[in-house]
């Protein structure tokens, strides 16, 4: 998979190539590019943003800026790509989002600042064919797309073959299942006079499975009970009810 990402903060993407992404990318399982967008401005200011038609708070970036990036960046042609946009205004993110890009061969996010990016770049880019998925990864506001990139990239690339030490990790993590995860120890046996839990140091693997899927569900339904009313109706069987 390539990754490109332009922005006009090109350094917020530096944590890209620090540890397993880093590695990652050393070892050639992904390729992240990362572009200034004030490469493709032409005047001395090199001015990537303008006041809004109709008036309103804040500046909006200009579409002939992205328009340039964006012809070079994401030339239409036979490669598919997705174009991400992160904006408050956007579909969820999920976990299913990042496994469906898990397969594409190429991401290029657009990261925006200010109010936003005129909405004729994402027209136009739509119009040349591209899919443009404009996305939210919570309802709070950020300041501008590059910390939801950082959280999109990891979320899609540790989904990514070779990436993650331990494939299970992936294919059985939160919501892998549509719960939340339960509870983990690691050793000494008693912290601080806090003990692990008994079944967990017995070799009880199916009383282990048990008591780790009952509190996946005692905290999902505490915490997120519309994850439970999401799963299918056969996804609970008798023992899950009785939690
Ligand atoms: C576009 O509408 C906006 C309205 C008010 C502020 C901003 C600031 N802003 C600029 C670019 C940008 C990109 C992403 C986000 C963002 C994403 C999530 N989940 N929260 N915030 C926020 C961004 C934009």
């Amino acid at each position: 998979m390539r990754i490109d990402v332009v922005t006009i903060f090109p350094a917020y993407l530096d944590p890209l190539r620090e540890a397993l992404l880093g590695r990652a990318v050393e070892r050639g399982l992904l390729e992240i590019a990362v572009h200034d967008l004030r490469r493709w401005t032409h005047d001395v200011h090199q001015a990537v943003d303008d006041a809004p038609y109709g008036g309103g708070p804040g500046m909006v970036m200009r579409p002939q800026v992205w328009g340039e990036a964006l012809d070079e960046v994401l030339p239409a042609g036979p490669q598919p790509a997705r174009l991400v946009v992160p904006t408050p205004a956007g579909r969820p993110f999920t976990q299913t989002t990042a496994r469906a890009w898990a397969d594409e061969q190429r991401l290029v996010f657009a990261c925006g600042r200010y109010e936003g990016i005129d909405e004729r770049v994402l027209l136009d880019a739509r119009a040349r064919g591209i899919e443009v998925d404009e996305v939210s990864i919570g309802d709070y506001v950020l300041v501008g797309g590059e910390v939801a990139v950082l959280v999109m990239v990891e979320a899609v690339a540790r989904l990514l073959p070779g990436v993650l030490g331990n494939p299970r990790s992936a294919a059985e993590d939160s919501f892998s299942d549509g719960l939340l995860e339960g509870p983990s120890y690691t050793r000494p046996e008693t912290w601080r006079e806090l003990a692990v839990p008994d079944v967990l140091r017995g070799g009880n693997h199916a009383a282990i499975a048990r008591w780790r899927r009952d509190r996946a569900l005692e905290r999902t339904r505490d915490r997120r009970p519309d994850l439970l009313d999401a799963l299918p109706p056969d996804a609970l069987d008798a023992a899950d009810r009785a939690v």
